[in-house]
């Protein structure tokens, strides 16, 4: 082969390795599209799938025509342990998570919409105290007026102690709002005292209306309108606090279906999100953020828990006996030497003569007190009988 034709050849390999490229390239480009289309048609179809198994799932959980209850088995749960708090939120936030996490309890685990239908009591025991915990479907907005069994949830949660509500730190921020109205249309009010209002219905003598200073929001009018509306002609009323509005009126009008119940917000799944939101979304408050799947703020979360519910421990002594201090009597606060009487033995208090208290409550200790004397955490009790 001379010069030139070797040349020549070579030009023409090139030539079609070039083609050849180009259109190799073409084809591993279509091939690149194809997978692509492929992948995203799986996404597609797996979301699809996802959102029709949460639709059927959600069926699972609607009444049924003829039962006035709803679907499934009903999922009234004993009461036990020394308080109840029940987990709130919409589907896959990571309520079952969460309990299977703090409780020896198993609760199934999906990363599909509905997979607790019903509910799931665990028992978290610290401080000595056991705090039942209870997992429950997930809530969508519109529960309070029937939407799936969110009427029956939101019952139950009117139930507890703590509504501990999970959120889900990579939803958008609405959740929270959503829940807090879902919760209030049925008479729960999170994170509130009852309003500083005396009312009592009376057989005669027209409005009484008394405020120990002028109430900005409410007057003498308005509550008798109010009243009228209701069917009260004679009421006694009196404000004790200028803050008051005519929502709190109404709740005291509507005192029998109100609950007034301490609320902690935690923001699960958090790593998934950066670290600026999750800072974001700690400084709310009567909030912790907190991770499931890393184990991440659990503990905090427990403390806050048993903080929240200012459950007081008494250790109680009998005479000659020496004190064990790994089994307190757990009482709420506001409790008095009568609560950790009764809370004893129910006849304890027929022989009563008075109680020996050493602790934070009293100055001296052991100081003698009576049945109506305030106990505080961690106070030592014995009881002195006749
Ligand atoms: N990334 C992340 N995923 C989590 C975390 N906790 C739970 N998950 C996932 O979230 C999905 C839902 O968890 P569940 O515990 O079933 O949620 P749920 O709130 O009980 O759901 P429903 O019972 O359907 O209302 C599952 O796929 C979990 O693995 C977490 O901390 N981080
Ligand atoms: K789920
Ligand atoms: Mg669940």
């Amino acid at each position: 082969m001379g010069i030139l034709e070797k040349i020549q050849s070579i030009q023409e390999e090139l030539n079609r390795t070039q083609k050849n490229k180009a259109t190799e390239y073409h084809i591993v480009r279509q091939l690149i599209a194809l997978l692509l289309n492929e992948y995203g048609m799986l996404i597609q179809v797996e979301g699809l799938l996802k959102g029709k198994l949460a639709r059927y799932r959600a069926q699972l959980l609607e009444p049924t025509p003829g039962s006035s209850s709803g679907g499934g088995q009903g999922f009234e749960v004993q009461k036990s342990g020394d308080a109840r708090i029940a987990l709130i939120g919409f589907p896959s936030v990571g309520k079952s998570s969460l309990l299977s996490k703090i409780t020896k309890t198993k609760s199934e685990v999906a990363n599909y919409a509905f997979t607790t239908l019903t509910s799931v009591p665990g028992v978290l025991e610290y401080n000595g105290a056991e705090l039942q915990i209870l997992d429950l479907p997930g809530i969508i907005q519109g529960a309070s007026e029937g939407k799936g069994r969110g009427r029956q949830v939101i019952a139950t949660a009117k139930t507890s102690d703590l509504v501990l509500m999970i959120l889900d730190a990579t939803k958008a921020g609405d959740q929270r709002a959503i829940l807090e109205r879902e919760l209030e249309s049925v008479g729960i009010r999170l994170n509130k005292d009852p309003p500083n209002i005396y009312f009592k219905v009376k057989k005669q003598g027209g409005l009484k209306f008394n405020a120990t200073s002028p109430p900005k929001y409410l007057d003498e009018k308005i509550v008798g309108s109010i009243l009228r509306d209701y069917k009260v002609h004679n009421a006694e009323v009196l404000v004790r606090d200028e803050n008051v509005t005519v929502e709190d009126f109404i709740d005291v009008i509507n005192a029998g279906h109100r609950s007034y119940i301490r609320c902690l917000y935690a923001y699960n799944k958090i790593d998934a999100v950066s670290l600026e939101e999750v800072d974001r979304l700690a400084r709310q408050p009567h909030t912790v953020v907190i991770s499931c799947e890393l184990d991440l703020g659990l503990e905090d979360l427990v403390e806050r828990i048993w903080s929240d519910l200012s459950l007081l421990r008494v250790y109680t002594k009998r005479r000659g006996q020496t004190l064990k201090f790994d089994d307190p009597l757990v009482v709420r606060r506001n409790a008095t030497v009568e609560t950790v009487c009764d809370s004893i033995h129910r006849s304890i208090k027929d022989q009563f003569r008075y109680a020996l208290v050493w602790g934070a409550s009293v100055k001296y200790s052991p100081q003698k007190c009576g049945l109506q004397h305030a106990v505080a955490d961690e106070d030592v009790v014995s009881i002195v009988t006749k």
